[in-house]
């Protein structure tokens, strides 16, 4: 656990204070105390742009385009699809995210009227603990200026913390979605498991968000479709086969059909079964109508969307508390590092392609659930188990001449290393879902990509830091 968060944030008062129009003082979430923010746990708040505007949130327009921005726009040097007969307006909260910038694109792409709302604090994170992304990526105002000069489109952004329900309200209000997709989680299990102050902070922010989203839409927009980011680690490993939400149980003779028991094994994996209970229980009770979409672990990074332009490349996390096994596993084989397979390497899950996360939830969108209608799918194309993955890996090295090792780390996880694991994921394909199956070629280019960056790579961020077990009530430290 050396290597740790340092206590100072570089994001402190005085720079942020000149740049936000409110004082910062009523979000309800409680950032870890170790993080000395003294304007507020998320200083992004009400962030004002450009000229003043009387609203309290704000969106980038094409005048805040630059000359060469706008001259694109005109020229249309790039087309795209979509279907512009019925457009949708859809709120991504997390859109700023690695799934959630991905998603946001490629609904504007599809001619959904998109706004991102994002309070930025993965960044933060990633400043905290001294991460960075694989690849360089632009701030969230960039991002959604390069997208407008090369499409035409505009991206709403409203910068806030959904755990603030005055800010969550009025963006709903503002807004008027007709689906939210909710990508606006502390989704990292190691992060969770890090300290207290860390464990509580995820299950603070993630809950007490995705309530408020719950009440906002009860409120604000009752017709508004959630589309809410869970996990497959929901269920865990049972040693029987995984449904899709529901199993039907015949007991004492009787028989019901029941939300699937949840297992979950972090902090983090934990905040997604409270969250699906919170939304089942209002789809009952007030007639809310939300689709969990149960992800698997997601690899990739380029989308038809995000290859556009080099402003619009997706972040890549390959450290060890961000960063997810095949992806991690890509960027180990390019820089030389042995495969970090955790225990016996038995551990199985299901995967899928960025390119299928951001169809996944286009489809939801599509086909909404109906009032009261609670729908669970688990979002996934392949199972693997973390010995396959090094395995495919280290036969994509060999094709391009590189030379790669494998190596069992101590497991810092408490997690089945062996087990049986069959999972439904039949919903999403009849609703017309058409994977991107782990092929050959995918995983020569996302470990050439891994090569692209490898000057990038901060080898100290790759072994794992955290451990289960050893998570303890002092806030763990970083030394420079
Ligand atoms: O270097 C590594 C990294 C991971 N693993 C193993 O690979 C499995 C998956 O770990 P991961 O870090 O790739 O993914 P996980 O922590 O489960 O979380 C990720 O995948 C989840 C889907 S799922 O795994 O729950 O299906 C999402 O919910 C999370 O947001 C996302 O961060 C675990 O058994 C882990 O022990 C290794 O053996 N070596």
């Amino acid at each position: 656990m050396a290597h740790l968060l340092s206590t100072t944030c570089s994001l402190n008062a005085s720079t942020s204070s000149r740049a936000y129009s409110k004082p910062l003082n009523q979000s309800s979430a409680t950032f870890p105390a170790s993080f000395t923010l003294k304007t507020s746990k998320f200083a992004i708040k009400w962030l004002t742009l450009q000229e003043k505007r009387p609203q309290r949130v704000c969106t980038v327009h094409a005048a805040t385009l630059s000359q060469e921005a706008q001259s694109d726009v005109k020229s249309g040097t790039h087309q795209i699809s979509g279907d512009s007969s019925n457009p949708k307006k859809v709120i991504v909260i997390g859109g700023d995210g690695y799934c959630g910038w991905a998603t946001a694109l490629h609904l504007s792409n599809k001619n959904y009227e998109v706004a991102i709302v994002d309070n930025l604090v993965r960044r933060l994170f990633d400043h905290q603990l001294g991460l960075d992304s694989l690849t360089p990526i632009s701030s969230i105002h960039n991002r959604i200026r390069r997208w407008k000069s090369l499409t035409g489109k505009d991206i709403g952004l409203y910068i806030g913390d959904i755990c603030d329900f005055e800010f969550l309200s009025e963006t709903l209000k503002s807004f008027e979605p007709d689906a939210v997709v909710h990508f606006g989680e502390q989704r990292s299990a190691p992060y969770s498991m890090i300290d207290r102050s860390r464990a509580v902070f995820t299950q603070q922010n993630n809950v007490i968000g995705t309530l408020n989203v719950l009440f906002a839409i009860k409120e604000f927009g009752d017709e508004c479709h959630l589309v809410k980011l869970g996990t497959m680690g929901e269920y865990g490993t049972p040693n029987i086969d995984i449904e899709e939400g529901y199993i039907t149980i015949t007991h004492n003779g009787r028989t019901d059909t029941l939300p699937y028991p949840k297992q979950a094994s972090s902090f983090y994996h934990l905040s997604k079964v409270h969250d699906s209970h919170n939304i089942a229980f209002t789809c009952k009770a007030w007639g809310i109508r939300a689709t969990d979409l149960n992800q698997g672990v997601v690899y990739g990074v380029r989308t038809d969307e995000t290859e556009m332009h080099e402003e619009l490349t997706n972040r890549f996390d390959y450290d060890g508390v961000f960063g997810t096994a095949l992806n991690r596993f890509c960027v180990q084989a390019a820089v030389g590092h042995p495969l970090t397979v955790y225990g016996k390497g038995g551990q199985t899950r299901g995967f899928l392609d960025i390119r299928d996360t951001v169809q996944c939830v286009e489809l939801a969108i599509a086909n909404p659930a109906k009032p009261g209608e609670f729908r669970v799918f688990n979002q996934f194309t392949e199972q693997f188990s973390v010995n396959e993955l090094a395995a495919l890996v280290t036969k994509a090295g060999k094709k391009l001449g590189i030379d790669v090792q494998t190596k069992s780390v101590p497991n810092p996880r408490v997690e089945a290393e062996e087990h049986y694991y069959n999972a439904k994921h039949t919903k999403l394909v009849e609703l017309g879902l058409q994977p991107h199956l782990l092929s050959d070629s995918l995983l020569d280019s996302l470990l050439n990509f891994a090569i692209k960056y490898k000057d990038r790579v901060d080898t100290k961020q790759i072994m794992p830091s955290v451990s289960w077990k050893k998570i303890g009530i002092k806030p763990k430290t970083v030394a420079a």
